[in-house]
């Protein structure tokens, strides 16, 4: 265990209330030893360390000004909201974040009164709070009462459409409505984009705002009839950064920009609108991503994400790999293909070293496009990059497309265009729990006329899968993969093109058959070779297509077996939902087949290791062992773990 930092006025803040007979300095204190603790904490247990940072100051101004469960603090990502939960009474329990029966890496309705929203995709905390005030003021029931609703939402998460969509709906109900906006200058990578630069022109122009001149600036959210007089005063001042701006123009009065680390600027500007609040307000807070802790501040990504680290040195610790990742397979097999083929291009949605992305935009920068947080558009920008002759692959998490979908249906599917989806994270991720689980796009994909949808056993499958992918202009086709290491088995040098709709056999037995699709293959044969010790000898097949089906196989498998089980890393309505169809329409059911589908239980299952969470799900080695004795009535005595 390392050793605790001293926090003698954290100690004495269980709750938000405590923070109110502080004194200005007192909580200048309380963020001091409030960024100590969460590096602490984080140093640990891993998990998001450098938003979290760069909010402390932020996090204490919100909770000393506002009163919170009353008023509705809505963090945008709330991968930022560590401080959040350290001082809204769970401090005791922060150093079980994202482990089994923890806390969660993000705010969570169930978890505390004190997370009016639950979220971990971005850029939804405006709409949120929106909704909050609407309720609010037609007087809908809370069990925590009504106050203000307050969305906190970064730059980068300030990308995506549904930020625009949520300001353009509150500028025209003009309800009272804060919206803090956190430039940190970063997303996980740099952030792209023109919003992104006019935001930095934004505070290039103008001085940091002290509260003089906020007052002066804060004309438009003043009640009649004090506006019209405030309005001339202001008419006169030159210079200043309010007026005019992008979101005035959408119906926001807009401050700032405020320096996010100074608690003199912050408290009085805070609580300066809690008084005068009228109608939607933007406040514009500039802050340094990992801030107060050099290793991170360091970091290219600002200290994004952390495995537990050393706090002194920074240094990471992390447990040594046996084989490369899916996401380096991916990354290294595009730049492969894509130096003898100039059409192939990449579309990352604020991913670039998630995806492996990264690789391309180094050795291809024109060809690869961050399009920020913005998986809509990354979708249909692709749609059109196929449609006008290039070979585009979009790198998304699971997820994440699922943001993507209707454009993946109306403007990839219905056109059949050859758009490649390179799949990420498919599965149950670990630490990041069921919001960030890859579980559904099997299921949204393969019920899409003319996709293909592939998913990769092993590292090796996927570099085939990449080359197939990219020989493919029939039209879209999806290939899935997990978060984390391959199997590690060897490596072919080249992909080689796949066969679309074949499977393969991996090994012949008897009696049952177990149909894998996608990485729990390894689970399957481990599975498989506990069996052969209880004198049964399973078929496994890998049907790398869950669509088209492989057909010949599937039919002779259920054919020529008692029983035939299909395993996957995803939710019902996926693979074996097409298997099961394909099996009854072609009577094989009549037959007497004894048929079992392994999908992920219709739960969304919380954060603990990848292994926990598919042992919860029922679908390691065992449960599969466990599901053949079961399936073909052999009685089962002491189950394996
Ligand atoms: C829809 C969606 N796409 C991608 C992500 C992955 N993601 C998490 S945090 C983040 C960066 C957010 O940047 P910003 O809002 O500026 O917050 P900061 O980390 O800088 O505080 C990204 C891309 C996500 N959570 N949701
Ligand atoms: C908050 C968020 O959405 C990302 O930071 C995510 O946690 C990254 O996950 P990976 O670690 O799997 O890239
Ligand atoms: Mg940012």
């Amino acid at each position: 265990m390392s050793d605790r930092p001293q926090t003698p006025l954290l100690d004495r803040v269980q709750v938000p209330a405590d923070l109110k007979g502080l004194s200005d300095r007192e909580l200048r204190q309380v963020a001091d030893e409030l960024r100590s603790e969460t590096i602490a904490a984080v140093s640990e247990t891993g998990g998001h360390l450098g938003a979290g940072l760069g909010v402390v100051e932020l996090t204490v101004a919100l909770h000393a000004v506002w009163d919170a469960p009353r008023d509705k603090i809505i963090w945008d990502v709330s991968h930022q909201s560590y401080p959040h939960k350290i001082l809204t009474g769970r401090r005791d329990r922060i150093r079980t974040i994202r482990q089994k029966d923890g806390l969660s890496g993000f705010t969570k309705r169930s978890e505390s009164p004190y997370d009016p929203f639950g979220a971990a995709h971005s850029s939804t905390s405006i709409s949120a709070a929106l909704g909050f005030a609407a309720a609010r003021d037609l007087g809908g029931a809370s069990e925590t009462g009504h106050g203000d609703a307050i969305a906190v939402i970064g730059d980068g998460a300030m990308s995506a459409g549904m930020a625009y969509e949520a300001m353009n709906h509150a500028g025209h109900l003009g309800k009272r409505l804060i919206v803090i906006l956190n430039d940190n200058e970063m997303s996980i990578a740099p952030p792209v984009g023109a919003m992104s630069s006019y935001l930095s022109q934004l505070y290039a122009e103008a001085p940091f705002q002290s509260l003089k001149d906020v007052a002066k600036g804060a004309v438009s959210f003043l009640p009649e009839p004090f506006r019209e007089g405030a309005k001339r005063a202001k008419d006169m001042i030159k210079g200043m950064a309010v007026g005019g701006t992008l979101f005035e123009a959408l119906g926001f009065s807009y401050l700032g920009p405020i320096d996010g680390h100074d608690m003199d600027s912050l408290l009085p500007v805070l609580r300066t609108v809690k008084a005068r609040a009228h109608g939607p307000i933007l406040i514009h807070v500039i802050t340094k991503k990992g801030k107060g802790y050099a290793p991170a501040e360091g970091r290219p990504d600002r200290g994004h994400a952390t495995a537990k680290f050393d706090v002194v040195s920074g240094e990471q610790k992390k447990a040594p790999s046996n084989a490369p990742s899916y996401t380096k397979v991916f990354g290294e097999t595009l730049v492969q293909l894509a130096a003898e083929d100039s059409r192939i291009c990449a579309v990352t949605a604020a991913m670039p070293d998630g995806t492996g992305l990264n690789l391309m935009a180094e050795r291809y920068p024109s060809r690869t496009f961050d399009v920020g947080i913005a998986e809509q558009h990354g979708v249909t920008f692709a749609a059109g990059l196929a449609a006008g002759g290039m070979r585009p692959f979009a790198a998304i998490y699971s997820t994440f497309l699922q943001r993507g979908y209707d454009q993946v249906v109306h403007d990839v599917a219905i056109q059949r265009l050859p758009v490649r989806f390179a799949i990420d994270r498919a599965g149950l991720v670990g630490a990041d729990g069921a919001t960030h689980a890859g579980s559904f796009d099997t299921a949204f994909l393969a019920n899409l006329p003319g996709f293909v949808v592939m998913a990769a056993a092993d590292e090796a499958e996927l570099r085939h899968m990449v080359a197939t992918a990219a020989a493919h202009d029939a039209g879209p086709i999806a290939f899935r993969y997990p978060r984390g290491e391959g199997v590690g088995v060897e490596m072919p040098e080249r992909g080689e093109v796949l066969e679309i709709g074949r499977g393969r056999m991996i090994r012949q037995g008897a009696r049952v058959a177990l149909l894998s699709f996608g990485a729990r293959l390894k689970e399957v044969v481990e599975a498989a070779e506990a069996l052969e010790a209880r004198g049964i000898s399973p078929s496994v097949a890998d049907a790398r297509f869950a669509k088209p089906l492989d057909r010949d196989l599937i039919l002779t498998l259920a054919r020529e077996h008692e029983a035939l089980i299909s395993i996957e890393e995803g939710a019902v309505g996926g693979f074996g939902s097409h298997v099961a169809q394909l099996l009854a329409e072609e009577g094989v059911f009549d037959n007497g087949l004894k048929f079992r589908s392994m999908v992920l239980p219709d739960t969304f299952i919380d954060q603990a290791s990848p292994a926990d969470m598919y042992a919860v799900a029922g679908l390691n080695a065992s449960d599969i062992e466990a599901k053949v004795l079961d399936t073909l009535g052999v009685a089962q005595m002491g189950r394996r773990a």
